[in-house]
């Protein structure tokens, strides 16, 4: 959609989802894979990249740090001068978005810098999400920031490296961001955690591309984003059919463990897959789960949870109410709006499906898995004629990871009916 209207009235199908949904690359991926291909000693050519919000964030911070950046949209490809751990700009202006990747990857990144000042900032959202921990780690190290939150200036000092205490309870990223640079301290970092750390594949994610890295690869090829792909698999699920996902990658050893998803939606009967097909399968019961390990999947689930027979409880997702918007409390509140019955605690939510309140315009509080997962559930033909029922408010949120979402969705419409 090369312009986003301001609300989007969702046409259900009115047959079951067919033909091919291909996979934008994956955010994670990308912008862990530019942050990699910078701290090389040589030129990487990114394969398969996604070209987003996020991306277009981070892209934008390593020009503004000095690295030279070749992008090729049409070819989906990315090329940077990598510098061996060194940032060529001394003083730069970072402006993260509400990308959290981005927002943490480059405060520890820019540390690498002995005498660098840089100026952070991000959006109105980006400002309530949690940085401090990593401000705190950095400081041990030297830094000295001027705030715990966005925006503040980072005067760096270089990193000695040895060990360093972080919480990451809060994110994941936190953790992923001292790693990546940790090779490039003077001494390697000997990170000491504290507390539980959430979305732990995320971090397994990261080390396997550091010692992907470390082979100083010319190409890398970036998968599909599993985590998009959990659309397809609920649209699959609501429209009753099945579809080729070209680039997902369900294979153990992919890098996403957002594939959890469909490992999880098969054991539960919902759907089948073959290589990259995906097919609705006959059970309908509710999924109770826990999803610490790849909660930016449940709202997917919870947003066709009214589509189930029985209850759906997604427990392991508190640290989710401080990502994009408070995930847990906007999908009670959209799910109730919905004629749902649901009970939200701190950590969990439960969904006791009622039937579906028509002709309700969904926030979406500037998140793209708003947009994206409650699309998923307007696809289903609530009144048996087509007509659309439920309206998505700012579809343009999707940008921030998968720009071509509602066209794919309007293809496939078309290609099925
Ligand atoms: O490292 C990453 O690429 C991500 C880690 C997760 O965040 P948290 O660690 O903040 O939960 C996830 O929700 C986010 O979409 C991407
Ligand atoms: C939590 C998400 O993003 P971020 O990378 O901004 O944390 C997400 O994409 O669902």
């Amino acid at each position: 959609m090369s312009s986003y209207p301001p609300t989007l009235p969702i046409i259900p199908f009115t047959q079951p989802v067919r033909g091919q949904a291909p996979l934008p690359g994956s955010k994670s991926i990308t912008n862990r894979a530019l942050i990699l291909a910078a701290l090389s000693p040589r030129t990487v050519t990114l394969r398969g990249a996604l070209f987003s919000r996020d991306t277009r964030i981070m892209v934008a911070a390593l020009r503004a740090l000095g690295f030279t950046v070749a992008t090729d949209e049409a070819a989906l490809t990315i090329t940077i001068e990598g510098r061996g751990g060194e940032i060529p700009v001394r003083e730069a202006r970072i402006e993260v978005g509400n990308a959290g990747t981005a927002a943490r990857f480059l405060t520890a990144f820019v540390c690498l810098r002995p005498d660098g000042l840089y100026h952070f900032d991000g959006d109105e959202a980006m400002r309530r999400r949690p940085i401090g921990a990593l401000l705190e780690a950095l400081e041990s190290q030297g830094a000295r920031a001027s705030a715990r939150a966005f925006p503040f200036t980072l005067a760096t000092a270089g990193l000695p490296g040895g060990p360093v205490q972080l919480d990451a309870s809060e994110s994941s990223q936190l953790l992923s961001a001292l790693l990546m640079v940790s090779p490039h301290a003077r001494t390697p970092l000997d990170v000491q955690l504290k507390g539980e750390t959430v979305s732990r594949p995320f971090v397994t994610m990261t080390e396997r591309m550091i010692a992907q890295f470390a082979a100083q690869p010319a190409d890398y090829a970036i998968e599909g984003d599993a985590t998009a792909a959990s659309y397809f698999a609920t649209l699959a699920v609501v429209t009753e059919g099945g579809l080729d996902v070209p680039g997902l990658n369900l294979a153990p050893d992919a890098l996403q463990g957002d594939i959890e998803f469909f490992r999880l939606l098969t054991a539960r009967g919902l759907i089948r897959t073959a290589g990259q097909h995906v097919a609705h399968a006959p059970a309908r019961s509710g999924v109770i789960a826990h999803f610490n390990d790849f909660s930016d999947t449940f709202l997917s689930l919870a947003a066709i949870s009214p589509l189930l027979d029985g209850p759906t409880k997604i427990v392991g997702i508190a640290h989710t109410r401080k990502q994009e918007t408070d995930r847990v409390a906007g999908m009670a509140r959209e799910l109730t709006r919905l004629g749902q019955h649901v009970i939200e605690t701190e950590d969990a939510l439960e969904i006791h499906p009622r039937p579906l309140t028509p002709d309700v315009e969904i926030e979406t509080y500037h998140d793209h898995r708003f947009a994206m997962s409650f699309a998923i559930l307007g696809c289903h033909d609530l009144r048996g004629d087509g007509r659309p029922w439920l309206t998505i408010k700012d579809p343009a949120c999707c940008t921030k990871t998968f720009p071509a979402f509602f066209d794919l969705l309007a293809s496939l419409r078309s290609g099925s009916h």
